[in-house]
């Protein structure tokens, strides 16, 4: 996982040439995961709109380059897309090693509340699994870690591995260690979250990107800089963790309404 730093003294073309760089460094990996809108910064509200690319825009081309020269699947993080309708969403790119978009997720839960990227994004509405040689990956991106029954939903869609880039603030920094264990735990999945590090727009970025395994040991979290974090897991573990506490199989399905 590459903790990206988000600072505004870097501009945003260095910085993708920067993040490019990186990703071509990992060659050899099966999987690089980058954060959330890494490109403008998730809370640089300001830059959404003339940061807004098409899909198939820079972050995608420089990144389907740099995943295609080193030969890996990529979670390139996220983009501000600018639909063809004019409309902004939050945008997660998948690629695979030949540079070809695997799949596109927009953002399901805007943050903001009533202002901020929740008025300036639209939702997306569909949830994205993606099948990759070792394992099926569930995408979700930032705030959407606060909402389990959109994990679940990817988990019952076959997700054993959940990804979710984001840019969490230091000062919430003790809910994204502890969501991401415990979308872990009650998902019995890996957690791969990656998040920002730097400051922009005021926002002192938690950094603190971990991998956590189905039964909710950390295998490894970032300090609070910019850093490359490796490691090593076997998702066909996930299998085994689910027979063994199924956990998953005693769900009682149907209690989401009172009943009179
Ligand atoms: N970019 C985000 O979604 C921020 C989420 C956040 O700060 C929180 O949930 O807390």
């Amino acid at each position: 996982m590459l903790q990206v730093a988000v600072n505004e003294d870097e501009p945003v073309e260095s910085r993708r040439r920067r993040v490019a760089g990186l990703v071509r460094d990992q060659a050899g990996a099966d999987l690089v995961v980058l954060p959330e809108l890494w490109t403008t910064g998730a809370f640089a509200y300001e830059e959404f709109d003339g940061g807004a690319e098409p899909l198939r825009g820079p972050t995608l081309e420089a990144m389907a380059k740099a995943a295609s020269d080193a030969g890996v699947w990529l979670h390139a993080g996220s983009v501000p897309e600018r639909a063809p309708d004019g409309t902004l969403y939050n945008t997660s790119l998948v690629l695979s090693p030949s540079g070809d978009l695997a799949a596109a997720y927009r953002k399901i839960h805007r943050f903001g509340f009533d202002k901020g990227e929740a008025v300036l994004m639209g939702a997306g509405d569909a949830l994205v699994t993606v099948r990759l040689p070792h394992t099926t990956l569930g995408v979700a991106t930032c705030y959407d870690l606060r909402f389990p029954e959109l994990f679940r939903g990817l988990v019952d869609a076959g997700a054993e591995t959940l990804v979710v880039p984001a840019g969490w603030p230091e000062r919430r920094r003790d809910h994204w260690t502890l969501l991401a264990r415990a979308r872990a735990v009650e998902n019995q999945a890996f957690v791969l979250a990656c998040g920002t590090a730097g400051t922009h727009a005021g926002v002192e970025q938690a950094g603190h990107s971990m991998v956590v395994d189905p039964w909710g040991e950390v295998l490894a979290e970032a300090g609070s800089g910019e850093q490359v974090l490796t490691v090593d897991f076997d998702p066909t573990t996930v299998a085994g963790t689910r027979e063994r506490f199924p956990a998953l199989k005693d769900r009682v399905l149907g209690l989401d309404r009172p009943r009179r």
